[in-house]
């Protein structure tokens, strides 16, 4: 598979903040990725600074092979970002028409047809649009753009949750049949877990983990009992997150267990669970804060 953004060692730093610190990241053609990070964690920053608008203090990026330098905006790229400034007095099909302008895969047929899907007037003015049907107007451009790199930054921002599944169950109807590289940025890993293969986590400016999100649900784990047996157990094993109450406590682990180590734990009196993503997640975050 060819490499469609290859990012090496990228920092941007404002003032003393490291927004992004000597970031890697490498994003194959046809997969969908999650980016995941609390808000402040650099997503935004990273996510300018491979669309070419914000130039790295340090590192290479490459978008389709291709290095950018200062000044370059990729090709084959739609950005769609969080909050978007749009011309005044500019109405929804104006907004559109300029994106068909800009994107050589547009699918004018396409647009039309999520147009309704999404309830969306392309008469109405842009800034007459509520916060969440002015996501829509910019989820709908990066579905019909058909870019082979579509990165849409907090995507669901402002939108009810029939509007969330209807974008999120578009995207896969649409991948399915027009597989290409999508970057979604959020900071909820529950909305997005059952549409991204991939996730990468990002915290104060850097990647904390990168793995399939079918990885992560098997290996991450919620161990319960008592204190001696707990301890025994976690013995040489990644623990993320640990708590006590009197003689008994909780620990969440990553890594795979075996039939031994059912075993082990039932011998123990121990209780494995599995671990909500959105947990999981806040865990690895603290985790990797500490570690510092
Ligand atoms: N233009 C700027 N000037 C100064 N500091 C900035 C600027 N942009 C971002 N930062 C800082 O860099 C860090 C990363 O911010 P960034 O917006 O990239 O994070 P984020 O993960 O996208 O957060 P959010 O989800 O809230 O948008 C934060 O500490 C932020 O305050």
């Amino acid at each position: 598979m060819s490499s469609v953004l290859e990012v090496r060692q990228v920092s941007k730093a404002y003032g003393r903040t490291d927004a992004v610190d000597s970031l890697n990241m490498d994003l194959a053609e046809h997969t969908i990725y999650g980016l995941l990070g609390r808000n402040g964690a650099g997503k935004t920053t990273f996510l300018n600074m491979i669309t070419g608008g914000i130039f790295p203090d340090g590192g290479e990026i490459a978008v389709h092979g291709n290095l950018l330098k200062k000044g370059d905006v990729p090709t084959q790229t739609c950005y769609i970002r969080e909050k978007n400034f749009y011309p005044n007095n500019a109405r929804v099909r104006d907004v559109l028409q300029m994106a068909a302008a800009f994107h050589p895969d547009w699918d004018a047929k396409f647009a039309s047809k999520l147009l309704g899907t999404f309830k969306l007037n392309p008469r109405k003015k842009m800034r007459q649009l509520s916060r969440g049907m002015e996501s829509m107007v910019g989820n709908l451009i990066g579905l019909a753009s058909r870019a082979p790199l579509t990165i849409f930054d907090e995507p669901v921002l402002g939108l009810d949750v029939l509007m969330r599944e209807r974008f999120y169950r578009m995207l896969i109807e649409d991948y399915a049949e027009h597989p290409r590289t999508i970057l979604l940025s959020t900071h909820l890993i529950d909305e997005i877990a059952t549409v991204v293969e991939q996730v990468f986590i990002m915290e104060s400016g850097s990647i904390l983990m990168h793995e399939e999100v079918e990885q992560i649900r098997d290996r991450a784990h919620m161990i319960s009992g008592l204190g001696a047996g707990l301890d025994h157990f976690l013995q040489g094993r990644r623990v993320i997150h640990g708590e006590r109450y009197g003689n008994a406590g909780m620990a969440v682990v990553y890594g795979e267990l075996t039939e031994h180590d059912h075993r082990e734990a039932a011998s123990q009196g121990l209780t494995i669970e599995g671990v909500p993503l959105q947990k999981f997640f806040a865990y690895l975050i603290e985790e990797g804060q500490t570690d510092e």
